[in-house]
């Protein structure tokens, strides 16, 4: 049985990469087997070091193959069913299955990354929430610290239960200590009121990082015991 995470987020650009890259930097550091799955990847070419499945890949230590890792991307920075189609191609939900299956049994623990928000057009007829039912990983939230988040968090949670997709929390990432922003500082005891979804952890903006930083930040700001729990 995988183990392991599906990290999702309340929207692009959130640091679902960043907050995947650092746990799996903190868990290989603790010596764990971590392997990291990238089904779709949109905007940039796998050998750019600042992809997805390339800092994925490096800060995992996963010696499979970057294609195997990544198995379909497209060069068009738009939701991945859009990019392929586009570029005259489509991903059926069995090719995404096969491509699963091929690496799911070479890691005991694996950080699945999605593509956007839950609700993004991976295929012709399925989501990013239909792929983490497929890949059956308890769900991180990455969600923004600052005013706005509450709604699209509570969004994302509620559509996550309506898929009947297992959630271990949220992290809210990006915190800035210096904007004395009330909304940040009241945000997470917020969601918790209106949720029964843990806050695992407040991650703040930071220019470190190599992988020994992201460790020592998810050492730091994340609650591993909670998500050693799932594990
Ligand atoms: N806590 C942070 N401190 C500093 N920079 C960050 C932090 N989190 C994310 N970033 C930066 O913000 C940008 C977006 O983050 P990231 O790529 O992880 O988002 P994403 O949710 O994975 O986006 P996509 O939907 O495109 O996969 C990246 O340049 C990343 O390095
Ligand atoms: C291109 C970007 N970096 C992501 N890979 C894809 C984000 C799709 C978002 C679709 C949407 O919610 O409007
Ligand atoms: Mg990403």
């Amino acid at each position: 049985m995988t183990k392991g995470f599906f990290i999702t987020g309340t929207d692009t650009g959130v640091g679902k990469t960043f907050v995947a890259a650092a746990l799996a930097a903190y868990l290989k550091q603790q010596g764990q087997d971590v392997g990291v799955f990238k089904p779709m990847m949109s905007g940039i070419q796998r050998e750019n070091p600042h992809s997805d499945a390339f800092l994925l890949k490096t800060m995992s230590g996963d010696t499979n193959p970057v294609e195997q890792i990544n198995p379909f991307q497209f060069d068009e920075p738009l939701a991945p069913y859009l990019a392929a189609k586009r570029a005259q191609r489509e991903v059926s939900f069995v090719q995404l299955i096969e491509a699963w299956h091929q690496v799911r049994d070479s890691h005991a623990f694996f950080l699945v990354e999605g593509a956007g928000g839950l609700a993004v057009p991976m295929g012709p007829n399925y989501l990013v929430a239909d792929v983490a039912k497929l890949i059956d990983l308890p769900l991180i939230v990455v969600a923004r610290p600052n005013l706005g988040t509450i709604n699209h968090t509570l969004l994302t949670l509620h559509f996550a239960q309506s898929k009947g997709l297992a959630v271990a929390g949220v992290i809210f990432n990006g915190y800035d200590p210096e904007a004395g922003d009330l909304a940040q500082d009241t945000n997470p005891s917020l969601l918790e009121e209106w949720s029964d979804v843990p806050v695992l952890g407040i991650i703040p903006r930071t220019e470190h990082h190599s992988a020994q930083a992201l460790a020592a930040l998810v050492a730091k700001c994340i609650d591993v015991e909670e998500l050693y729990a799932y594990c």
